[in-house]
């Protein structure tokens, strides 16, 4: 498709869908807008961007597409903004917040307009943030929440879905109350928890200077999305809170079970609860995106010396395989093995390296569970 397409907010999110829109859509031109202008300029200097504009009125004008991707409740300012601008009468206004139902709310003043707006919700992320963390695969099989209103036309929507298609995502809609509800659920409220393990562990640590050094595997998996960015939750939070507090609230049911479990010191109960909590979980679809982020992680046994890393990258390079992550798991002092983890975007990448690793060196390969 050809046209302008604006992107306000350049982080992560903005970033990440100016390059799927730029890989499917080559004829395009994509501008950014920043509050923070060096965001927006890092953007045109990594290619995420085309073009910089000096302010949202600027850009909006001209735009076919305008997607907002800032802080959700900075979203709602920005909607109002354009809403009092002179706008293309076609243009589709999206935007990319993790709640939905108050900015679809805010977005009547642009109905009042004429204008088109479809909430949206890409269902993928990370907790790093800022656009040189943008990536052109972030979306690909995660589903991608839509809260068209009734009044909007299905032809919008579709042509939304066109200028989308290079995330490769799953397109689904729901209504925004039912996406708060859900969101709320598997996304809000876990972020809600790994912060609070992180603040008691902090808590705990004083004086105990072993706690932060002991806090390896386990509770750094559970708690990775705690440094997700303070001013994006922050206001998720403050939008999603009914919802948030009746969540609460029925942790602390759950957490008063588990006391009682352990009060009464009940095997049995303690088992049941583990093996059903496993259960549930080991029946997500871990393969795909979405639910639970695919790793295709490949563990290499690699002697313990200087540039072995290196080496190993080494042979993966000249096959043109590319790597998502690479870490070596800490091993005993007197080990003179080492387990290096290295993470692709695919399955095929995975299973490439793992072949191309037997035919360059000796090292075992091993794909874990
Ligand atoms: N991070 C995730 O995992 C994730 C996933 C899906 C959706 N989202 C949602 O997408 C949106 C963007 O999140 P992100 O992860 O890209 O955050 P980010 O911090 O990486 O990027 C947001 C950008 O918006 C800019 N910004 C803030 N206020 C602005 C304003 N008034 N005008 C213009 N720019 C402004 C910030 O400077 C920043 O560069 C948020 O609404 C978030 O809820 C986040
Ligand atoms: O992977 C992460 O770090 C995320 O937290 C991504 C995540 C999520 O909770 O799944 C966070 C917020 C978004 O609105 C959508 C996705």
């Amino acid at each position: 498709m050809k046209g302008r397409v604006f992107v306000i907010g350049l982080g992560l999110i903005g970033g990440s869908l100016a390059l799927c829109i730029k890989k499917e859509h080559k004829d395009s031109i994509i501008i950014g807008y920043d509050i923070y202008p060096e965001q927006a300029r890092l953007g045109k200097m990594l290619g995420v961007i085309d073009e910089v504009a000096d302010d949202i009125v600027e850009g909006a004008k001209t735009a076919d597409l305008i997607i907002i991707s800032a802080p959700v409740i900075e979203t709602e300012t920005i909607i109002h903004l354009l809403a009092g601008q002179s706008l293309k009468p076609e243009v589709i206004i999206t935007d990319t917040g993790s709640t939905k139902r108050k900015i679809v709310a805010n977005a009547a003043s642009l109905k009042e307009k004429g204008y088109t707006f479809i909430g949206g919700h890409p269902m993928a992320g990370s907790h790093k943030s800022g656009v040189s963390a943008a990536k052109e695969f972030l979306f690909e099989n995660a589903f991608y929440l839509f809260t068209p209103e009734d009044h909007i036309e299905i032809s919008k929507v579709e042509k939304l879905k066109e200028w989308l298609k290079g995330t490769n995502a799953k397109f689904l809609t729901v209504t925004p109350d039912n996406h708060d509800y859900l969101t709320g659920i598997v996304s809000h409220f876990p972020h809600i928890i790994a912060a609070s393990i992180v603040r008691q562990t902090e808590r705990l640590a004083e004086g105990e200077s072993l706690i932060p050094r002991l806090a390896a595997g386990g509770f750094r998996d559970i708690t990775r999305i705690a440094s997700s960015s303070p001013e994006m939750w922050k206001d998720i939070l403050l939008h999603n809170r009914e919802v948030l507090i009746e969540l609460i609230d029925k942790w602390q049911e759950e957490m008063d079970w588990v006391k009682v479990l352990l009060e009464q010191e009940n095997s049995e109960g303690i088992f049941r609860y583990f093996l059903q909590a496993k259960q549930y979980r080991d029946g997500l679809p871990v393969r795909e995106k979405g639910a639970i982020p695919a790793f295709y992680d490949l563990f290499v046994d690699v002697p313990d010396y200087p540039g072995v890393v290196s080496e190993v990258t080494g042979y993966l390079a000249k096959e043109n395989i590319s790597i998502t992550n690479i870490r070596i798991l800490e091993t005993r002092e007197d080990e003179i093995y080492g387990v290096l983890v290295i993470s692709f975007q695919t399955e095929e990448d995975r299973g490439r390296a793992e072949r191309c690793i037997h035919s360059c060196s000796s090292y075992a390969t091993s794909i874990g569970t």
